[in-house]
């Protein structure tokens, strides 16, 4: 008995706020068949309820407690994913977290379109300084949009028992962060960088032809479909000017410190818009192509310090086209700086640099994945696909995930919450064990 026991701690399911951890102590009788141990031959059982861990008397000898299990006697099972809908909508893999919350991919049932969803808990909202506003604004923005360089918000769902909203956006790739990230030399090859920041203008006049200040450009919030087409995303902190407003001005501003302008770092009280967008556009021009910010401080009050004086310095190796639109796009007067018409008849805007200098920077894989596969299908897979069983006399049964499903239930209801699992070991499906399960496994529905 005492060779052959063990006790697997395991988390049952990847959300860890949804994740069920069971404690299950074994008997291998062989190979392919556990039992759980009864109480009185399970020894935490036996420690836990008679044994003060304290008390010396109580454990003569400690390795009456604890056993040497060989690494080939312990049998795991591979997570198996549980497929879960919201409404229509196929939940897949984690895509990214923001200060918000996380994002996730899914899969559209009705129309199989790839989307993705931010999932945001009123909970965390209330404990972000005005979260909640901001959530609400952005929604309320987005729903008015309609860009092709503008991500576009498909749906919300809101589930109020769970205290939780859904915000499902077109499915984008990454971002044009990741992607530099990712490059050896933190930049674009300037046909690449082009490409982005015209789309970018595009996208940029669309919201400003709206009455939009987006505040918070910067190549984090600059999102990539599998097409290549750039979306601008991240609405959060934007501004809408009012429609009976003379002009553009504005009293506050919230973006991303190092794509701030010298008006916001100086801390004056009022300022245009529209210009606080072009200025962390020609940030964002001047970070795609130098791989450098033309502003850095040791901290933020260092990084305002630099910022408000507007003094900056471009690489010698930056062509005079380009260094004289970002010579325009970073004016530290906002009265003087580009307007989106001036950037537009630019000639490095107009003229498309040369393809062949440089090898184009490619998005980086998913999770190890550099096709972007859909992360639904997986999901999908496991809760449809067929796979053999074990029976007793050693002949495999195929059987569906639902009449597993049924199995267990029939058989947690006549064994006292005992139910059988299975193993998937490359593909294969066997019956293992028992286990006593919590919920009966099945697709899940928010
Ligand atoms: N529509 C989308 N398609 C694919 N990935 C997305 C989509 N929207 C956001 N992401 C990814 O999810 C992650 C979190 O995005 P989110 O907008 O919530 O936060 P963020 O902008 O990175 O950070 P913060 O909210 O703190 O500014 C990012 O890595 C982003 O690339």
């Amino acid at each position: 008995m005492d060779k052959n026991m063990c006790n697997i701690n395991e988390n049952l399911e990847e959300n860890h706020e949804e994740a069920e951890v069971v404690n299950r102590i074994f008997r291998v009788e062989s190979d392919e068949e556990l039992r759980p141990l009864s109480d009185a031959e399970n020894p935490i059982l036996w420690m836990n309820e008679n044994a003060d861990l304290d008390d010396d008397l109580s454990f003569p000898n400690i390795s009456n407690f604890f056993h040497r299990v060989d690494s080939n006697q312990i049998l795991y099972e591979t997570k198996k994913r549980q497929l879960k809908m919201i409404g229509k909508y196929v939940m897949g893999d984690l895509l990214g977290e923001g200060s918000y919350g996380k994002v996730k991919e899914m899969l559209d049932s009705e129309n199989l379109c790839r989307r993705a969803v931010k999932i945001l808990k009123r909970r965390k909202l209330r404990r972000i300084p005005n979260g909640e506003q901001n959530v609400e604004r952005e929604i309320k923005l987005l729903k008015r949009l309609n860009h092709k360089n503008v991500i576009n918000l498909v749906d919300v769902i809101c589930n109020e028992e769970k205290q939780k909203m859904y915000l499902i956006m077109e499915f984008c790739v990454g971002s044009l962060q990741g992607m530099l990230e990712s490059s050896s030399e933190k930049k674009f090859p300037l046909h690449q960088a082009h490409g982005y920041f015209t789309q970018l203008i595009d996208g940029l006049e669309y919201l400003h032809s709206m009455r939009i200040i987006h505040k918070d450009i910067k190549p984090g919030n600059l999102l990539l479909t599998l097409e290549g087409d750039l979306k601008i995303s991240d609405l959060g902190v934007a501004e809408t000017i009012d429609l009976f407003a003379k002009d553009d001005t504005c009293f506050q501003g919230q973006g991303s410190p190092a794509f701030q302008p010298p008006e916001i770092a100086n801390g004056v009280e009022s300022f245009p818009g529209f210009k606080v967008d072009i200025w962390s556009t020609g940030v964002t021009l001047y970070n795609i192509t130098t791989g450098k910010y033309p502003f850095e401080g040791d901290n933020i009050y260092r990084l305002f310090e630099s910022i408000g004086k507007g003094d900056f310095t471009i690489p010698g190796e930056i062509e005079e086209s380009l260094r004289s639109l970002l010579l325009g796009m970073l004016e530290k007067d906002p009265y003087s700086r580009f307007s989106i018409q001036q950037i537009r008849q630019h000639s490095w805007f107009m003229r498309k640099p040369s393809k062949l200098v440089s090898k184009e920077v490619p998005i980086p894989p998913l999770q190890g994945d550099s096709l972007h596969r859909m992360t639904v299908l997986p999901y999908l897979e496991d809760h449809y696909y067929e796979f053999p069983t074990v029976e007793d006399d050693g002949s495999e049964q195929y059987i569906t995930e639902r009449e597993l499903n049924e199995m267990n239930k029939n058989s947690a209801e006549q064994n006292n919450g005992k139910a059988l699992v299975t193993q998937n070991s490359k593909r294969k499906w066997k019956k293992i064990s028992c286990i006593t399960i919590r919920s009966i496994p099945g697709c899940k529905q928010s």
